[in-house]
């Protein structure tokens, strides 16, 4: 069947879902301030993929000041996570933005439960590979305090810090567990320093070519 019998809208969107559907695909997991972004950003320096963090496409929601950024600075600032749709929303937006130049997508911070998981993959696709920065509890914490002290980030502080911890263990170390039966899960020692971390992280990306 042809396009012709469909309205230019229903085309419109048929396109736009098409171009994500052969898009490499790695989601980044693991503790707040295990190191996530760090790699990321070497990642991005070496590949050229493109790198969407979930916890910053809602802070960009929250600095435009708009009604529903309001709603989600107070869930952030709590520690707890924001309804699925709208994460998953932004992310694909962004990810269809940058469909035509982009080598690959860097998820990062995302799936935060396994839910949403699968509905990532019901609405755009399998992930290829799945990057488990691991690091201990006390190393995040320690790293988080510190980045508090400059980071400007209302959920750097103690007391929030606990509850993302908390909540990473209960909702999201489960993602790793769900993703493993796939054989994509690649886990990465993030005690070690940066470029040591990286050089781990490179060979997990070099294998998906
Ligand atoms: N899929 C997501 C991603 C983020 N958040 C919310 C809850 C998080 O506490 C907050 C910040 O997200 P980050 O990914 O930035 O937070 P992390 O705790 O992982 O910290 P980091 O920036 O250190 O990675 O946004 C959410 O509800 N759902
Ligand atoms: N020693 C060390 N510090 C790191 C490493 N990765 C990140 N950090 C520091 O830990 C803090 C949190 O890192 P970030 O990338 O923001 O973590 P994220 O919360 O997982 O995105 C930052 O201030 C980094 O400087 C690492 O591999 N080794
Ligand atoms: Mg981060």
């Amino acid at each position: 069947m042809g396009l012709g019998c469909l309205s230019k809208s229903a085309v419109a969107v048929l396109k736009t879902d098409d171009k994500l559907k052969d898009a490499k695909i790695v989601f980044v997991v693991g503790g707040p301030g295990s190191g996530k972004g760090t790699q990321c950003e070497k990642i991005v320096a070496k590949y050229g993929y493109t790198h969407l963090s979930s916890g910053d496409l809602l802070r960009a929601e929250v600095a435009s000041g708009s009604e529903r950024g309001k709603q989600l600075q107070a869930t952030m600032q709590k520690g707890e996570l924001v309804p699925l749709d709208t994460v998953l929303e932004m992310i694909k937006e962004a990810m269809i933005a940058k469909a035509d130049v982009s080598k690959g997508y860097l998820i990062d911070g995302y799936p935060r439960e396994v839910k949403q998981g699968e509905e990532f993959e019901k609405k755009i696709g399998a992930p290829a590979l799945l990057l488990y920065v691991d690091a201990k509890a006390e190393t995040m914490v320690k790293r988080l305090m510190k980045r508090g002290e400059t980071s400007g980030r209302a959920d750097d502080n103690e007391e929030t810090i606990k509850k993302r911890l908390d909540l990473y263990y209960k909702a999201t170390e489960p993602v790793i567990a769900y993703y493993e039966k796939s054989g994509i899960v690649r886990k990465i020692n993030s005690e070690l320093p940066v470029d040591e971390v990286f050089a781990i992280v490179e060979k997990a990306i070099d294998e998906l070519k």
